[in-house]
């Protein structure tokens, strides 16, 4: 295995220092180290983050494999600095079963460019009528914790409350895609001035903020842990301020678009800016931003949502929601934020694999952690050009955007997926 030395590295925006990997972890941190056998890499200007861990990925593979398969987005993910993923339960089959989910598992390891942790889905073929097997999940090799039936809300309080409980037996969390079907019947956009000038039918605030307000009542009632998928307004940022504040076991994420993007876009009639939940208002990610940097929200998952052309590439009413995301993230986070690196790893690492329990991910770069990191150049800037995304679909809403950052290099347990910009394999 060939030891990587990178010198005048930032570790988390501190002042540089040398870092060596051997062996799969980081051997030693310290300045003026020396390795002759080693593989030197310049880090000057660069800053060494713990490998991104992304809790909403769609990966599309088993069904969609034109849009993405598992190795694609591996592949995007690790361009994107990330280590480790969540894939969520939408696939089809569904990953509603052990076999699907050690399906996925096994081509996440078959792929070998980040750790692909299979999220299942909560209701079987996420119908929301009756629990998935949760436990065989559980205790399948791909040891789920996670369940969500994301693309669909499990709008049934009663089942909502039942898989609660019932994932309290092995630490699990239930993910919410906080959506009250009933208030976005027929929705193409945010409820709001946008869509009544454009004459679209919108999806207002309320629908998402009634279900996280249920949820952290019933994550109360049963003590069990709720995590809030892609929160995008600014009253479930105060129903999660309230609830938090009164010790639920609740926690809650944003995408990098909806700290970004509003519904303005709707006027392109471009559907590549159509999303689930949809774009808000200025308002909205003003509150956002508030919240990812006070903790209301923990973490930035890219709910990276590829969909193939024929899918995207039509009428806004017929087009799917969902935006590509893996690839562009810590771009995103560092426009947003600057560089806060401290708080861009927490929310994109630390928290992100703490809340999954993906042991050896979200550590910081230190003498006998695994080697699981990403190495920035803060100050490229990048113009995004849809056709060259390792992702095998091209639905980003950045595209010929330029943005601040560049992965430099990526590295899993030791091992480069990620050099020179480059995947390596
Ligand atoms: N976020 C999205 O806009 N799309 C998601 C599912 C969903 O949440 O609708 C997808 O799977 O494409």
């Amino acid at each position: 295995m060939t030891a990587y030395l990178i010198t005048s590295v930032s570790v988390v925006g501190a002042a540089p220092t040398d870092l060596l990997i051997r062996d799969g972890v980081v051997a030693e941190v310290g300045p003026g180290l020396s390795a002759p056998d080693a593989t030197v890499i310049d880090g000057t200007g660069l800053v060494a983050l713990p490998g991104l861990v992304d809790l909403h990925t769609h990966l599309r593979e088993p069904g969609r494999e034109d849009a993405e398969t598992v190795e694609s987005g591996s592949r995007a993910a690790a361009l994107g600095g990330y280590t480790a993923v969540c894939a969520m339960a939408n696939t089809s089959p569904v990953a509603d079963t052990a076999g699907v989910v050690e399906q996925v598992w096994r081509l996440g390891r078959e792929a070998g460019l980040v750790d692909v942790q299979p999220i299942g889905a909560v209701t079987v073929g996420l119908a929301g009528e009756r629990l998935a097997e949760l436990g065989a999940m559980a205790d399948s090799a791909a040891r789920v914790r996670i369940f969500s039936d994301d693309g669909h809300c499990v709008a049934d309080p009663k089942l909502m409350r039942r898989a609660l409980e019932y994932v309290k037996a092995f630490d699990g969390i239930v993910a919410q895609h906080a959506e009250e079907p009933r208030l976005t019947e027929g929705a193409q956009m945010h409820e709001g001035e946008v869509s009544t000038r454009l004459g679209l039918i919108g999806w207002p605030a309320v629908a998402e903020e009634a279900i996280i307000a249920r949820d952290v009542l019933l994550a109360e009632h049963v003590g069990s842990r709720l995590h809030v998928c892609h929160v995008s307004t600014a009253g479930s940022v105060e129903v999660l301020r309230h609830a938090k504040a009164r010790g639920v076991r609740v926690t809650a994420e944003v995408t990098p678009h909806h700290l970004l993007l509003t519904d303005e876009r709707a006027e392109t009639y471009d559907p590549v800016f159509k999303v689930n939940p949809p774009l808000r208002t200025a308002a909205d990610v003003a509150a956002l931003r508030t919240a990812l940097a006070d903790g209301v929200l923990d973490v930035i998952a890219t709910d990276h949502a590829p969909h193939a052309v024929e899918d995207k590439e039509c009428e806004w009413a017929y087009a799917r929601p969902g935006m590509l995301g893996l690839e562009t993230a810590l771009s995103i986070a560092l426009d947003v934020l600057g560089p806060q690196w401290d708080l861009i790893a927490e929310r994109m690492s630390r928290a992100p694999a703490r809340i999954a329990g993906l042991t050896g991910h979200g550590v910081d770069p230190a003498p006998g952690v695994p080697a699981n990191l990403t190495l920035i150049d803060p100050a490229a800037r990048r113009t995004i050009e849809p056709a060259e995304l390792a992702s095998r679909s091209r639905n980003t809403p950045y595209a010929r955007m330029t943005l601040p950052g560049r992965i430099v290099a990526t590295f899993l347990r030791g091992e480069p997926t990620v050099l020179d910009g480059k995947a390596i394999k």
